[in-house]
C-alpha cells in the first residue's frame, strides 16, 4: 500500500503523521511546492519512529510527482487556508487552480488512486477535481462531514458533560458555516435521543457552534484548524485501506440521491476498499430536506463560479 499526501502544511503534515502512526501503509509520500519542507517534515516523522513504534516510511518530495508513483489513495490539502473573517468559499480563486493542477498531476502517475480532497471549499474542489479528472466517481471523496460529525459530536459531549465516545451522531449538507446541517434529530447517547437529555434551546446552540466549527477556532489560531482535520481525513483513509465499511458522511457526486443531481455535497456513505461504496438513504424531515436543498443551492451556486 502507498499513500500520497499534497501539501505539506498544517493539515497534510498531521494526516501524514496519523497515517504512518496507524501503518496503513508501506510508504507515506509528502509533496509540496516549498522547497525541503515536506523532505524535512518527512525526515521529523520518521525519526518519531523508533521512540512511537512503527515502520512505515514517510517520504518527501518537492514538486516531484515521480516519487507518487502508483499511489493507491491520495490526499489533496494543497491551497490557502482561511484567515480570521474571511468564509472558504473566498479561497475558490486560488485554490481551484491549486487543485486542478494537483489532480492532473497526480493521475499522470497514479491512475488508478482513491482520491480525499481537503482543500476548501471542499465540496466545490471536489467536484472540480471529478469532472477534470473524469475517473470514477466512487473514486473522488470530498472529507468534511466526518470533521463537522466529530465537532458536533464534541459539542454534545461538552454540553451533557458525557465521553465523546458514547455519542452518535452526524452532520450532512455543504461544508460550509451556513451550509452544513447538523441531525440533532437523530443524533444519540448510546442509543438514548439526545433530547432526552438536552433542551431545545441547548441543542440548537450545540448545532449553531458546530456549524461555525472552524470559524471559531480560525479567530483562535489566527489560521484554520488542523489536529481535527487531520484525524478526521484519518478516519476516511483507514476505512478505505483497511476495506472497514465505515459510515461516515462525505462529499460525494450525487446522482438523484437526497434529491440533487451533478453536485458533490456530504452524504452518509460506506467507505471500502473501492472507495465510497454505497449512499445510506436518510428519511429526512421537510425542514431537514428544505435545509438541504437550501445548501444544495449555495454549493450549486459556487461551484457556477468554476466555469467548468
Ligand atoms: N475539508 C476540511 O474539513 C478542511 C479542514 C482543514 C483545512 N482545510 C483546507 O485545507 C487546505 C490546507 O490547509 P492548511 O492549514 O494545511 O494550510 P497550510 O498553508 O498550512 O498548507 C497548505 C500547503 O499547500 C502547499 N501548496 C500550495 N500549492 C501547492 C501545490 N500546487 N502543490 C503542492 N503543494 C502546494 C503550500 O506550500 C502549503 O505548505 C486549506 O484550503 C484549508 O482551508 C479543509
Ligand atoms: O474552517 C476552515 O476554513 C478549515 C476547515 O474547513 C475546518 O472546518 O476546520
Amino acid at each position: 500500500m502507498k499513500i500520497t499526501v499534497v501539501g505539506a502544511g498544517a493539515v497534510g503534515a498531521t494526516t501524514a503523521d496519523n497515517i504512518i502512526r496507524r501503518e496503513l501503509a508501506e510508504e507515506v509520500v509528502l509533496l509540496d511546492i516549498k522547497e525541503g519542507v515536506s523532505e524535512g517534515k518527512s525526515l521529523d516523522m520518521y525519526q518519531t519512529a523508533a521512540l512511537l513504534g512503527f515502520n512505515t516510511k514517510p517520504v518527501g518530495s518537492t514538486n516531484d510527482y515521480e516519487k507518487t508513483k502508483g499511489s493507491d489513495v491520495v490526499v489533496i490539502t494543497s491551497g490557502l487556508p482561511r484567515k480570521p473573517g474571511m468564509t472558504r468559499e473566498e479561497l475558490i480563486g486560488i485554490n481551484a487552480g491549486i487543485v486542478k493542477g494537483v489532480t492532473e498531476n497526480i493521475l499522470k502517475y497514479s491512475p488508478d488512486a482513491i482520491i480525499i480532497v481537503v482543500s476548501n471549499p471542499m465540496d466545490t474542489m471536489t467536484y472540480l477535481a471529478l469532472k477534470e479528472s473524469g475517473i470514477a466517481k466512487e473514486k473522488l471523496i470530498g472529507m468534511g462531514g466526518a470533521l463537522d460529525s466529530a465537532r458536533f459530536k464534541t459539542y454534545l459531549a461538552l454540553a451533557m458533560n458525557v465521553s465523546p465516545l458514547d455519542i452518535h451522531g452526524m452532520v450532512i449538507g455543504g461544508h460550509g458555516d451556513t451550509t452544513m446541517i447538523p441531525l440533532t434529530r437523530l443524533a444519540t447517547y448510546n442509543g438514548l435521543p439526545v433530547s432526552n437529555f438536552l433542551s431545545t434551546d441547548e441543542l440548537e446552540k450545540v448545532a449553531a457552534d458546530t456549524m461555525v466549527g472552524g470559524a471559531t477556532l480560525t479567530k483562535l489560531i489566527g489560521t484554520s484548524a488542523w489536529y481535527a482535520p487531520g484525524a478526521a481525513t484519518l478516519l476516511l483513509v483507514e476505512s478505505i485501506v483497511r476495506d472497514q465499511k465505515r459510515i461516515v458522511p462525505c462529499s460525494v457526486y450525487l446522482e438523484g440521491e437526497y434529491g440533487q443531481n451533478d453536485i458533490c455535497m456530504g452524504v452518509p456513505v460506506v467507505l471500502g476498499r473501492k472507495g465510497w461504496e454505497k449512499i445510506i438513504p436518510l428519511e429526512l424531515t421537510d425542514s431537514e430536506k428544505a435545509a438541504f436543498e437550501k445548501s444544495a443551492e449555495a454549493v450549486r451556486s459556487m461551484n457556477g463560479a468554476l466555469n467548468l
